[in-house]
C-alpha cells in the first residue's frame, strides 16, 4: 500500500475545547472505558503499518498530556503544543512544526481526535482508494435521512433533495503541500476538504460508516463506548 517517494503521516488536531459537550475537562481527555478518549484514537492510528508516524496537536497551555503514560506508542506518537484558534489553524499549525520531518509530497492524514472509534478497515480503504489519487479524499457516508430545511419559526421550510449528499468523517488524506497551501489561504474551514475544493479541486469520497462517530454532545460518548464494547467481543 506504500509507493517509494512518499510516505503517509496523521496529523490529529487536539487543541479544542469540546464546548458542545459542557464538561470541565476538554472532550478528548475525558474518560471513555477507563482511557482518556484520546489513548483510543492515537491508539487506532499508531497501530495502523501504512501510517508511519502520528503527530497530535495538542493546545499551548495543554495540563493534561502529561498526566498520561504515553510510552507505549514509542516514537510512532509525537505531540507538538502548536494548537490554534481554530481546528484550521491547529492542523496548520501542525503542519508547519513538522515541516523539517516530512516531504512535500507525503500524504498527510488529519483525523479527530474526537473520533475513537476508527477501525483498521476505516484507514485501510481510505488509503487502499487514495493513494494514487491526484488530489486525495475523505471518508464520509452517505446521507441516510430525509432532510429539512427549516424556516426562522422551525417550522419546515422545505424538503431538500439528499441524493448524492454525505457527511464528511475523518481522517482526511491530502499531499502535504497541497493541504499547507490550502489551508494557508482557506477562511473559516471546518474542514481539510473544504479548503481543497476552495482551490477549485475536487477531492473523493471513500465511504466509511456510521461507528466512526464524532463524539460532540454527551449522548455520543455512550455510543463511542457501546461501539467500542461490540468491536471488542467481536475481536
Ligand atoms: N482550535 C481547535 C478546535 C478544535 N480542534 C480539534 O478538532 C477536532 C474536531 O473539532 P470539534 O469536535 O468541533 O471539537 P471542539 O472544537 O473541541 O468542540 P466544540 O466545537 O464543541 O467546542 C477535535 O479533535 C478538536 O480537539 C483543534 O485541534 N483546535
Ligand atoms: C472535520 C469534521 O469532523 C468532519 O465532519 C468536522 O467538520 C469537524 O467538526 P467541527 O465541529 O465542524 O469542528
Amino acid at each position: 500500500m506504500r509507493t517509494q517517494t512518499s510516505r503517509c503521516f496523521a496529523i490529529v488536531p487536539a487543541a479544542g475545547s469540546g464546548s458542545r459537550m459542557k464538561s470541565e475537562q476538554p472532550k478528548q481527555y475525558l474518560s471513555l472505558l477507563g482511557q482518556p478518549l484520546i489513548r483510543h484514537t492515537l491508539a487506532a492510528l499508531c497501530a495502523a503499518p501504512v501510517i508511519d508516524r502520528v503527530y497530535v496537536v495538542l493546545s499551548v497551555g495543554d495540563q493534561e498530556w502529561d498526566k498520561h503514560d504515553w510510552r507505549p506508542f514509542g516514537d510512532r506518537l509525537v505531540p507538538l503544543f502548536c494548537g490554534g484558534a481554530s481546528r484550521a489553524d491547529s492542523v496548520l499549525n501542525g503542519l508547519r512544526a513538522i515541516a523539517d520531518d516530512t516531504s512535500e509530497y507525503d500524504w498527510i492524514l488529519v483525523h479527530d481526535a474526537a473520533r475513537p472509534c476508527l477501525a483498521p478497515w476505516h484507514v485501510e480503504s481510505l488509503v487502499r482508494e487514495l493513494l494514487h489519487d491526484e488530489v486525495g479524499g475523505i471518508l464520509a457516508v452517505p446521507v441516510a435521512d430525509t432532510l429539512k430545511r427549516e424556516d426562522s419559526t422551525h417550522r419546515v421550510a422545505a424538503t431538500v433533495p439528499r441524493e448524492g449528499l454525505w457527511q464528511a468523517q475523518t481522517p482526511q488524506m491530502f499531499r502535504n503541500v497541497m493541504l499547507k497551501r490550502a489551508l494557508e489561504s482557506a477562511r473559516n474551514v471546518t474542514d481539510e476538504a473544504s479548503a481543497i475544493e476552495a482551490m477549485g479541486l475536487r477531492p473523493r469520497l471513500v465511504r466509511g460508516d456510521p461507528t466512526n462517530l464524532k463524539v460532540t454532545f454527551p449522548l455520543d460518548l455512550h455510543l463511542a463506548e457501546w461501539i467500542l464494547q461490540h468491536r471488542e467481543d467481536k475481536a
